[in-house]
């Protein structure tokens, strides 16, 4: 099973040092690593730590960039109570 994350888990690490989680649907990412690499900057990402980053993702990206990056920045899924 994959980990389990409260959004509180999320807000707390809001920045490449302590960790830069952000939510897309129901899942959570570690972005830390990827910031410097990120092609659309790591400003805009910086901007949505510790966020859900849903919409902005699907603004910009489509399914296959998600499938490319999940196994390297996918680290779990919201709790279900979380969801609320
Ligand atoms: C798992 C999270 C993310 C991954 C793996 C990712 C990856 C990428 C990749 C590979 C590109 C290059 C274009 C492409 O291949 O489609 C890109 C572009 C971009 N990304 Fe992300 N991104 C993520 C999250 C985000 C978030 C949350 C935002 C906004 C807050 C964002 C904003 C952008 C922008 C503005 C571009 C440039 C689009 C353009 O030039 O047309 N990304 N990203």
């Amino acid at each position: 099973m994959s980990k389990q994350f409260t959004t509180k888990d999320v807000q707390e690490h809001n920045t490449p040092d302590k960790g830069l989680y952000i939510i897309i649907d129901n899942s959570v990412y570690e972005m830390g690593g990827f910031v410097d690499e990120h092609p659309g900057g790591a400003k805009i990402l910086k901007r949505v730590g510790g966020k859900d980053a849903s919409k902005q993702f699907w603004k910009y990206h489509n399914e296959s960039v998600l499938k490319k990056y999940q196994e390297r920045l996918k680290i779990g899924e919201l709790k279900e109570s979380a969801k609320l």
